[in-house]
Parts: C-alpha cells; sequence; structure tokens
C-alpha cells in the first residue's frame, strides 16, 4: 500500500533518460544540457537557448546570425491556416486556437521523413506567435494582421504583433529571459505527454498537439492565468491575505505554488520575480507586485510552500500589457523547444512507452445477459 501511494502520479520515478536537463539535482536547481539556467538567463538569447536544446551546442555567431534569420524568414503563415484560425471563436481559450493552429500546420506541412525533424521545429517556433496573433487580433479586432515583423527574437516579434508596435528594449529584454525559463523542464507531464506520443513513432505535430492540451492545465502550465485571476481581485496586500488564509482554510490550492519536483524553491522563480519588479518600477505602479510578495510571504509562512516559475509570471506578463489569456500561450511558445527536443531524443534511442497498472478492480466474474440484469 505504502509503496502504491508513493507511485501515485509516478512522483520520483525515473521514466527514462536525458542529456537535456537536470531539474532539482543538488549544487544547481535546473540546467540546460549542462548550463545553469541562471547564466542563461543573464547572458543568452532565448534562440540561442532554442538552438542548444534542439541541436545540442551553442552555436557561434555565424550559426546564431543564420538561425535567426532562418526564424525570421519562417513567420509567415498559409492562407489555409489563416482560413482555420479565423473560424476559433473570440471565446475560445487561446491554448485551443494553438492546438487547432499546430493540428493544421500538421496537415498543411506533414512531417514525412526523419530527416527533416529539424526544420519542422524550427517551423513552429517561428509560427506559433504569429498564430496565436493572427488568430487574437482577427477574432478580437477584427484586424487580419501581416505576421512577417523583421524582429530579431521571438519574444519581440511576439509584442510587436500583440500590441501593433515595436516591443520596448525593456519588454523585449524580459521576454527573452521569460522564454529562456520556460524553455525546458525535464519530464514533467506536457513533455512526457509529447515523449509518449513520440514514442508511438507518430509525427511531430500531434506530439506538440498533445504537449498543448497537457500544458493549458491549472495544475501544470495554467497556473500563470489562474494565478493572475486570484491575485488582480485584491485590492492591497492585506485583502491578499486574508484572502490566502480563507482559501486555504477552505483547502483550495493557491495558483502558482509548490512543485512536484522542487522542495525548497524553484530556481526560475528569483528571476522572474527581479524582473517583475523591475516592470512594477519602470510602469511606477507596484500595487500588483506588493500583492504577489504578501502572498508569497503568507504561502511561506502558513503552509511552507514557494512561488513557482508560474507566480511572479503573471505580475510580469500583466505589467507588459499582456492580456491573461495569452499567458499559458507564452509558454507555449517556449516550452516547444523543449517538447522538440525530448521528441528528437526519443526518437533516437526508442522503445514505445507503455506501462503498467496494479489492478485494483474485481475479480474475474461470470458474465450476465441483458435481460437478467
Ligand atoms: C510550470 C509549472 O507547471 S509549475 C506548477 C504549476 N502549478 C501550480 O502552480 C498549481 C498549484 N500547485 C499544485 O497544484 C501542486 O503544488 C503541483 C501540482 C505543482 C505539485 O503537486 P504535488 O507534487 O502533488 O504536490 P505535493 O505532493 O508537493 O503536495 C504536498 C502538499 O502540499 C499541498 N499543496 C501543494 N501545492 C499547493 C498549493 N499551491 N496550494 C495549497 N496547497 C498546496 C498539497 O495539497 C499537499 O497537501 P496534503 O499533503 O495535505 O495533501
Ligand atoms: O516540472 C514540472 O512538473 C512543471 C514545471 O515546472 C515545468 O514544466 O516547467
Amino acid at each position: 500500500m505504502a509503496e502504491a501511494i508513493k507511485s501515485t502520479g509516478l512522483r520520483g520515478q525515473s521514466a527514462g533518460s536525458t542529456a537535456l536537463c537536470t531539474v532539482g539535482k543538488s549544487g544547481s536547481g535546473l540546467t540546460y544540457r549542462g548550463y545553469d539556467i541562471q547564466t542563461l538567463a543573464e547572458n543568452a538569447r532565448f534562440e540561442e537557448v532554442a538552438y542548444l536544446l534542439l541541436k545540442g551546442r551553442l552555436p557561434t555567431q555565424d550559426e546564431l546570425d543564420d538561425y535567426i534569420a532562418g526564424l525570421v524568414r519562417a513567420r509567415g503563415l498559409p492562407d489555409p491556416l489563416k482560413r482555420v484560425l479565423e473560424q476559433v471563436p473570440a471565446d475560445a481559450h487561446p491554448m485551443d486556437a494553438l492546438r487547432t493552429g499546430t493540428s493544421m500546420l500538421g496537415n498543411l506541412e506533414t512531417e514525412q521523413r526523419l530527416e527533416d525533424q529539424q526544420w519542422h521545429a524550427d517551423r513552429l517556433l517561428a509560427a506559433m506567435p504569429s498564430m496565436l496573433n493572427y488568430w487574437y487580433r482577427y477574432s478580437h479586432y477584427g484586424e487580419r494582421i501581416e505576421t512577417q515583423t523583421d524582429d530579431v527574437s521571438v519574444g519581440g516579434h511576439f509584442l510587436h504583433l500583440l500590441h501593433g508596435k515595436p516591443a520596448s528594449e525593456l519588454h523585449a529584454r524580459v521576454m527573452n529571459v521569460s522564454l529562456i525559463l520556460y524553455a525546458e523542464h525535464e519530464f514533467n507531464a506536457s513533455t512526457f505527454t509529447a515523449r509518449v506520443c513520440a514514442s508511438t513513432l507518430s509525427d511531430l505535430h500531434s506530439c506538440v498537439t498533445g504537449a498543448i492540451g497537457s500544458l493549458r492545465g491549472p495544475l501544470h502550465g495554467g497556473a500563470n492565468e489562474a494565478a493572475m485571476a486570484m491575485i488582480s481581485q485584491w485590492a492591497n496586500p492585506d485583502t491578499a491575505e486574508q484572502g490566502v488564509l480563507e482559501r486555504l482554510a477552505a483547502k483550495e490550492k493557491i495558483m502558482g505554488f509548490g512543485h512536484a519536483v522542487y522542495r525548497d524553491a524553484d530556481p526560475r522563480n528569483a528571476i522572474i520575480k527581479q524582473w517583475a519588479r523591475r516592470l512594477a518600477d519602470d510602469l511606477g505602479d507596484t500595487h500588483l507586485y506588493d500583492v504577489s510578495e504578501r502572498v508569497d510571504e503568507v504561502m511561506r509562512r502558513e503552509k511552507h510552500l514557494f512561488p513557482n516559475a508560474d507566480f511572479y509570471h503573471a505580475s510580469a506578463y500583466h505589467y507588459m500589457g499582456i492580456p491573461t489569456k495569452l499567458f499559458t500561450p507564452i509558454f507555449v511558445c517556449s516550452r516547444l523547444t523543449g517538447w522538440c527536443a525530448h521528441v528528437f531524443e526519443q526518437r533516437a534511442n526508442n522503445r514505445i512507452i507503455r506501462p503498467s497498472a496494479d489492478y485494483i478492480g474485481p475479480e474475474q466474474r461470470d458474465w450476465v445477459p441483458i435481460g437478467e440484469r
């Protein structure tokens, strides 16, 4: 019985090997291919991290320039994909729009050969912010936007399409850091979804479509939106404290706190928290940040729980004028790199993922004809 409880949710069990990432290993909280997350967030461009994850090593300057140029060229959307996105209603969740868009792209640009997997991953990386903003601006404002911008960064491109003007240097910098922080995290639920799908020898678009569905839930990527919905209802830190205590008394979860692997801290939190503070100061409005800090204090005091990567992302994104419903889709634009890198890794050493289950149903029974039940 003790064993069964321990194995709930496969917690703590190894489900395979990876050379991509360490999570919660002593000495360093999070590394991508051996590079510490703090170092990457301070020094790297997101595109450089994407290259590292997808191709296995850091690029030279020439390689990075070529890589970025390729991503910039691949931002356009085929007309049939635009028409499909135009059918997705404004009140759909943007994650569903991305799920549909990714699936449709898989129909138009089907992955036929293993040798093309890298091209398809890069294409998805370039096109995901375009799909999201094309749908958002069309469904909410009736605008058919041009998705081919010449912004060099994925984050800058995203903000440009969303706001219809190039991003400020500060906002482009924060988006860069955010995309790096969200890029990869070992065998989390959405990545594991992608790997299970890859293990059947399915195509990349199916793996990514499934992973989007897993990321959407509030216990995973959807927590950044849920955290925003929560903190935005509190007028000041004192009402926030009261609200958290009430939720805890009602045994409700506080979104953006806790983690399946980390025990003391999520190393991404300190980094995004610092940028959220910078954005608040830049805007001259620290209200949401102050509320967030109080929630953080109360959760540590009452539950010994710490904010995960999602919590301060809520205020950071809000300060950049990003609508709440686009928070988790931004996570997709980043985690796509981790998902695809894991698909490649799975394919390179594949065996179909098929665990066993502990049967807890009835013993074998006699069949009762329908008229006698
Ligand atoms: C980028 C990401 O995906 S990070 C994760 C984003 N998700 C969230 O922020 C959602 C809120 N957090 C949670 O639901 C959980 O902490 C998860 C899903 C992240 C991890 O789940 P688990 O590994 O099952 O959590 P864990 O075993 O550490 O929980 C231990 C205890 O703390 C409680 N707990 C964990 N997180 C929270 C929380 N956010 N608020 C209140 N209580 C919590 C659990 O209910 C559990 O209590 P119990 O022992 O009385 O049942
Ligand atoms: O690792 C996890 O379970 C969730 C997480 O933090 C992530 O995917 O970034």
